[in-house]
C-alpha cells in the first residue's frame, strides 16, 4: 500500500477540491434547489430526514425507527482507560446498573510476544546501557533473537515509512517501532563486525541540543509532561504545600467560625458567635492573575473523558478550536502522584499557543494576547483541602496553564456519591471554598468553573450559584469581596436529565443576563463594601460566561452568542461528530465534506496518535483504541448533502441511509468492526487479541444482539 497521501482513494462523489473553494450551503439544500418544501416529509422531533433517495428501505417498507443512543455512558471513565496502569473502581459497595452501559470493558492485551529489555531498547546493539536488574532480569537482551521471534513483522502502512521519524528525524520507540526497518541499519566495523543501529539516534535531537532526555521519553511537540521523580514525590508525600497548609489552617478556624454564626438562635447577640465581629484575614490574598479572553472568535473545545485526548484536540485546534481543556482528572489522585491523572495534563504545542483575539471587538482591558494560550485544566474534588492542593500541585508543575476549571457538572455516580462533580452545585458554599482557596494558592492562574442547570429537573440552582460565583456568599462576599471566579461554563442540563431532552438555552440566555447584571454590582461593590485590590480578582472583575449544550454547526453557534448572549460557545459531541465545526464557525457557513476529506481527518488521528503515544505494538493499538471512541461518535455524522433539513440537529437520529459512495456509507456504519477496518487502514491489522467494546452497547450493533 502507497503512503495515505498519493494512494488512491474510493471517488466518493463528492469534490475533493480544497473545503474553502468548493460552493458552500448556505441554505437548506432542498430550498437552494427551488424544490417546494410542501413535497419534503415533515421535519419530525428526533429525526433525522434523510432525502428518499439515500435511505435505506425495501419498497413498500415504513422507514425503520432510528435506534436511540444514550450519551451518558460515553462521559464516565467506565473502563480502565490503557493509560491507566491500574485503574481503580469507587470504593465498595454495587454499582448501580446503568442502562445500555458496557461496564468493565476490556482492550484485550497488545504488547510484543517477548519483552525487550528497556537497557537495549534505544541504543546500537553492542553499547547496552546498563541493565537496572542485573542478573535478575528476565526481559531480552539479545536484539537479533528480539527482531526474529519477539515482536510481530513491520506493517505495510504509509508506505512502511515511520511517520514519527519522518518527521522529526528520531524514534521514541526506538528498536520496538512497527516500521523499524525504515530507521534501522546495519554498519560492518573495521573488524568486520555488524553492528544494527537506529537511524538517527546518532544525531543530536531535533532542537539541535544534545539529548539531555532519553529517546524514550522524549514526545515531540508535547508539553507539560512532568518528570517521573516529581510524581515519586507526590506519591511519597515529600512535596512541602506550604502555601496550602498554610491556607488550609486559615480556612479550618473561618469554617468553624462560620459554622458557629450559622447554627446561633437569631436573638443570640454574643459576640463570639458572629461572624463579622470575628472575622480574621486569610493570611495572603491571591495574586494578580493573568489576564485571560472568551469572546465570538473563541470557540471552545468542552473537556471530554476519553474522546478529549491529545491527538484529539490537536485535531480541533488545527481545524479552529480556540480554547481547549484536558479530560477531568480527579483531585486526589493528582495529589498522590499517579502517572494517570497527570498524564491527562499534556497538552499539544499548538495548545499552548495564544487563542485569537479581534482587538476591535469588545475591549478587554489590559488582556495581552501574547501571554493568553489555549489550554486549561480540570480536576473535580469532593474537599477543599484537595482541591487546594491540586491547584498549588497543577499550578507548581505544569509550565504551560492557560486556566484550572473545577467540573460541578460531573453527573456519574462514581463522582457525585463522593460529594465531587455535580454534587458540588447542591454544596455551594463548599464550592465557594474551594475556589476561593484555589485563587489563593494559584499564583497568577485563573479558576473557573463548569456546572449544570441543577442536580434535579425540581430544583434548578444555577442562577443562585451563579451569583455566589460572581459577587460571593452574603457573608463572605462582605468580608472577602467576590470569589474570583474568572469563568463560568453552564451545560444547559440538570444532572437527572443527563442527555435527555435538549439543552435549555433560554435558562442559559436568563443566567448570561443575570452574569452582565452582577458584573456591574460587583464593581459596585468591590469600590464600597469591602477594600479588595482590584487586581486580586481576574480580568479586572469581569466574569465571563459560556453556553454549552447541542452546539451541531456556525448557525447554533451564532445564535447562542447573539442571542443568548453567552461570551462563547462550548462545543462537546459536535466536536466529536463533527471535528470541522470549528472551521465552520471560523468561515461562518456549512462544509459539506466529502467521506476522503473526513478520511484525513482519521489518518491524522492516526499520525498524531503515534506521535504522542508511539509506534511500537503498545502506542500503536493505544491509539487504535482512541481512535475507535473516536469513531464511535464520528460514525453519527450524517452528511447535510442527504439531509431534507438544516440547520442539522446532534439529537436527532437518522433512519438507516446509504451515503454518496461507498465510502461515505462505510464511514456511517454503527458496527464496531467496520470501525476496527477503518482504523487498519491507517494503523495496519488488528492484533489478534485486540478487543474493543464501545462505552454505550446500542454503538455497536453486534453487541446489543449479544446484550
Ligand atoms: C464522552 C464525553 C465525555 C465527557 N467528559 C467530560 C469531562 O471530563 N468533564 C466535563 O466537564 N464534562 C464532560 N462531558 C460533558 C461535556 O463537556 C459537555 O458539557 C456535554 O457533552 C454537553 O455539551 P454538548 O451537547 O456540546 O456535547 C463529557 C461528555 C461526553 C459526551
Amino acid at each position: 500500500m502507497g503512503s495515505p497521501e498519493t494512494r488512491e482513494r474510493p471517488d466518493d462523489g463528492v469534490s475533493d477540491e480544497p473545503a474553502s473553494k468548493r460552493v458552500k450551503l448556505d441554505v437548506a439544500p432542498a430550498a437552494s434547489s427551488g424544490e417546494n418544501d410542501s413535497q419534503k416529509p415533515p421535519r419530525v422531533k428526533g429525526l433525522a430526514t434523510i432525502k428518499k433517495e439515500y435511505l435505506i428501505t425495501a419498497p413498500g417498507q415504513r422507514v425503520p425507527e432510528p435506534e436511540a443512543i444514550d450519551d451518558d455512558a460515553a462521559e464516565g471513565r467506565t473502563a480502565p482507560d490503557p493509560r491507566d496502569g491500574q485503574q481503580k473502581g469507587p470504593k465498595g459497595g454495587k454499582r448501580k446498573k446503568q442502562q445500555g452501559q458496557n461496564k468493565e470493558r476490556t482492550f484485550g492485551t497488545f504488547s510484543d510476544t517477548i519483552r525487550l529489555c528497556n537497557s537495549v531498547a534505544w541504543t546500537p546493539e553492542f553499547s547496552p546501557r546498563p541493565c537496572k536488574q542485573g542478573e535478575r532480569c528476565n526481559a531480552l537482551h539479545d536484539l537479533r533473537k528480539y527482531l526474529k521471534e519477539g515482536r510481530r513483522g513491520d506493517i505495510e502502512i504509509f508506505g512502511g515509512v515511520c511517520p514519527v521519524w519522518e518527521k522529526y528525524g528520531q524514534c521514541p520507540s526506538g528498536w520496538r517501532c512497527l516500521f523499524l526497518s525504515s530507521h534501522m541499519k546495519e554498519i560492518e566495523h573495521a573488524d568486520g563486525r555488524k553492528e544494527l543501529v537506529l537511524v538517527g539516534s546518532e544525531k543530536p535531537s531535533v532542537d539541535g541540543e544534545e539529548a539531555e532526555e532519553k529517546p524514550e521519553e522524549k514526545r515531540y511537540g508535547v508539553v507539560n509532561d512532568i518528570p517521573p521523580s516529581i510524581k515519586f514525590d507526590l506519591s511519597k508525600k515529600r512535596v512541602n504545600f506550604e502555601k496550602s497548609d498554610q491556607y488550609l489552617e486559615w480556612l479550618a478556624k473561618d469554617t468553624e467560625l462560620y459554622r458557629v454564626h450559622h447554627h446561633r438562635q437569631k436573638d443570640d447577640v454574643d459576640e463570639s458567635k458572629d461572624y463579622r465581629a470575628q472575622y480574621v484575614e486569610p493570611p495572603f490574598k491571591p495574586s494578580e492573575k493573568r489576564k485571560i479572553y472568551f469572546g465570538r472568535e473563541t470557540p471552545a473545545l468542552a473537556p471530554l473523558t476519553t474522546q478529549g485526548n491529545l491527538p484529539f484536540r490537536r485535531l480541533c485546534v488545527e481545524l479552529g478550536a480556540e480554547i481547549t481543556y484536558s479530560e477531568m482528572a480527579l483531585g486526589l489522585p493528582v495529589l498522590q502522584g499517579q502517572k494517570a491523572d497527570w498524564t491527562l495534563m499534556r497538552a499539544h504545542e499548538s495548545e499552548v499557543l495564544p487563542p485569537r483575539f479581534n482587538p476591535s471587538g469588545p475591549v478587554e482591558q489590559c488582556y495581552d494576547n501574547s501571554k493568553d494560550l489555549r489550554f486549561g485544566v480540570q480536576i473535580t474534588a469532593n474537599a477543599p483541602w484537595i482541591a487546594i492542593k491540586s491547584a498549588e500541585a497543577l499550578t507548581r508543575f505544569l509550565p504551560h496553564l492557560r486556566l484550572i476549571d473545577i467540573n460541578c457538572g460531573c453527573p456519574i455516580d462514581m463522582v457525585f456519591k463522593t460529594g465531587a462533580g455535580s454534587a458540588l452545585l447542591d454544596t455551594p458554599s463548599k464550592l465557594e471554598r474551594m475556589i476561593r482557596g484555589m485563587n489563593a494558592v494559584s499564583g497568577e492562574i485563573p479558576i473557573t468553573a463548569k456546572i449544570r442547570m441543577g442536580v434535579s429537573d425540581h430544583k434548578l440552582t444555577a442562577q443562585k450559584l451563579i451569583e455566589r460565583l460572581t459577587l460571593g456568599g452574603p457573608e463572605m462576599r462582605d468580608q472577602q469581596g467576590a470569589p474570583g471566579c474568572a469563568a463560568v461554563t453552564l451545560h444547559g442540563r440538570t444532572r437527572q436529565q443527563r442527555y435527555t431532552r435538549a439543552a435549555d438555552w433560554s435558562y442559559i440566555g436568563e443566567c448570561a443576563a443575570l452574569i452582565k447584571q452582577y458584573n456591574t454590582t460587583k464593581n459596585d461593590l468591590q469600590d464600597t463594601i469591602c477594600e479588595v485590590e482590584e487586581n486580586s480578582l481576574p480580568n479586572g472583575g469581569k466574569m465571563y460566561f459560556l453556553g454549552n449544550g447541542d452546539c451541531y454547526s456556525h448557525v447554533d453557534y451564532f445564535d447562542h452568542v447573539d442571542n443568548a448572549k453567552v461570551d462563547t460557545v462550548m462545543i462537546g459531541r459536535g466536536a466529536i461528530v463533527k471535528p470541522w465545526i470549528f472551521e465552520e464557525i471560523e468561515k461562518g457557513q456549512y462544509l459539506d465534506k466529502s467521506a476522503s476529506e473526513r478520511l484525513t481527518y482519521i489518518e491524522k488521528f492516526a499520525r498524531y496518535g503515534m506521535e504522542a503515544w508511539g509506534s511500537d505494538e503498545l502506542g500503536l493499538n493505544y491509539t487504535r483504541r482512541f481512535l475507535l471512541e473516536f469513531l464511535s461518535f464520528f460514525n453519527r455524522y450524517v452528511p447535510i448533502g442527504l439531509l431534507e433539513y438544516l440547520p442539522p440537529n446532534l439529537n436527532e437520529r437518522p433512519p438507516a441511509y446509504r451515503g454518496r459512495n461507498d465510502l461515505e456509507t462505510l464511514l456511517a456504519s454503527k458496527d464496531y468492526k467496520d470501525w476496527i477496518k477503518i482504523s487498519e487502514m491507517f494503523l495496519g491489522p488488528a492484533p489478534t487479541e485486540f478487543r474493543f467494546q464501545p462505552k454505550h452497547k446500542s454503538n455497536s450493533y453486534e453487541i446489543e444482539a449479544e446484550g
